[in-house]
């Protein structure tokens, strides 16, 4: 049999960095558990720029295309944001979104015991928590067109378009409906029906399709504004949530925000099945290239190292590998390893990007 194939495109800013501890772990799994990987690597984002002069070269998009999962770290930078729409870094990612059709982008967020105290909310407000945030991302105003800044008589005028189909709708909506069958079968779907078309549209689909294939499941509907309401007033009236791919983009952030720093949140990717049965899949930090901490070994690699679990749990059905590298994670915070983005104003000793990776590691040996 051969390996199961990873595409790494680590990308700008801290990607590369927290990158590195990923690649520990996918050694550790190789020499302690017997499960290795073809790992091959690339280039997206302005990295990819600088070299090809696009954020994704289109021999890269192939690969993306060919392997069993692609891992990505993030893109961006003050450097890039000048440059022409078309060719921002940004579009690397967007493009990979889109033609590989990762309609389903998964961003749990979970509270760790050992950082109730960080969040900026009360501790029992966060203890505890454990949401599921499931994404469109392939449709909707990211990509709508008419889009562009046109003349419109003497000045400009900026255009993008909200824009879904009910097939869109109808698939993403299976896709979350099915994760609350797996969880404690409650699906709250967010939109704007009260001023939105799209939200209309959004609203009856998604009632349809748990009226008739999901009947099991209790299904509620939110104005996406009051739903980021909900999610500081009280995140745990939640289990799965299902939104649009802006709406998305915000309340997955707010969420991140919940469990204590943006440095914890992974996120998976998910597309119709390839041929031997496995989703096509990217997996990605919820963060950014953190610009203002690239280069100092400040980056927290818990939301990459959580996106690789949900790889072995999404893509290579490996749910105990997936508990065991979540536990690994768990034990390092309950034994008070903090990146600095993890500590409180009362401040201490942040261990380095790289010391938590190697103390997720020992954890992992531990486990053995
Ligand atoms: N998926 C992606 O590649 C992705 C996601 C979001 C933003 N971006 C891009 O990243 C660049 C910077 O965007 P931004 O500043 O709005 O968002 P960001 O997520 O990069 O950073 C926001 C804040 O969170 C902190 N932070 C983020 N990740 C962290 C980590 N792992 N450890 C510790 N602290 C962390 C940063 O230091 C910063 O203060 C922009 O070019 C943006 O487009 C890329
Ligand atoms: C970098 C950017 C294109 C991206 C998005 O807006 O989707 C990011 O914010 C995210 O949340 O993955
Ligand atoms: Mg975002």
């Amino acid at each position: 049999m051969t390996n199961p194939s990873l595409l790494i495109l680590a990308g700008d800013g801290i990607g590369p960095e927290v990158m590195a501890e990923v690649r520990k772990i996918i050694d550790w799994y190789g020499t302690r558990r017997g499960v290795s990987f073809d790992v091959s690597e690339d280039l997206v984002g302005g990295c990819a720029y600088d070299k090809h002069g696009t954020p994704l070269h289109d021999d890269t998009m192939a690969k993306a295309q060919e392997v069993d999962a692609v891992l990505l770290g993030a893109v961006g930078g003050p450097k890039y944001d000048n440059l022409d729409f078309s060719v921002k870094p940004e579009r690397g990612l967007l493009r990979l979104r889109k033609e590989m059709d990762l309609y389903a982008n998964l961003r749990p967020a979970q509270c760790f015991d050992a950082l109730a105290d960080f969040s900026s909310l009360k501790k029992d407000v966060v203890a505890g928590l454990d949401i599921m945030i499931v994404r469109e991302l392939t449709s909707g105003v990211y990509f709508g067109e008419p889009r562009g800044i046109f003349k419109e008589g003497n000045e400009r005028v900026g255009i993008n378009t909200q824009r879904y189909t009910e097939s869109e709708i109808e698939r993403v909506a299976r896709s979350a409906f099915e994760l609350a069958r797996k969880r404690s079968n409650k699906l709250c779907s967010m939109e704007k029906a009260n001023v939105m078309e799209s939200g209309v549209l959004w609203r009856e689909v998604v009632q349809r399709i748990g009226d008739t294939e999901y009947p099991d499941v209790e299904l509620s509907h939110m104005y996406a504004d009051a739903g980021a309401m909900q999610l500081t007033r009280w995140p745990k009236q939640f289990d799965v949530i299902v939104t649009d791919n802006l709406f998305g983009d915000l309340l997955s952030d707010l969420a991140a925000m919940l469990t204590g720093s943006l440095g914890m949140l992974p996120s998976a990717s998910l597309g119709a099945p390839m041929a031997n049965g496995r989703p096509k899949a990217l997996y990605e930090p919820v963060h950014g290239s953190a610009p203002d901490i690239a280069g100092q070994g400040k980056a927290n690699p818990i939301a990459c190292v959580l996106s690789f679990a949900m790889a072995l749990r999404y893509s290579f059905d490996m749910g105990a590998e997936a508990d065991r590298l979540e536990k690994a994670v768990e034990k390092v915070l309950a034994d008070g390893l903090r990146t600095a983005d993890l500590m409180g104003p009362e401040g201490g000793a942040p261990v380095t990007t790289s010391q938590m990776g190697d103390a997720i590691v020992t954890a992992l040996d531990a486990s053995l």
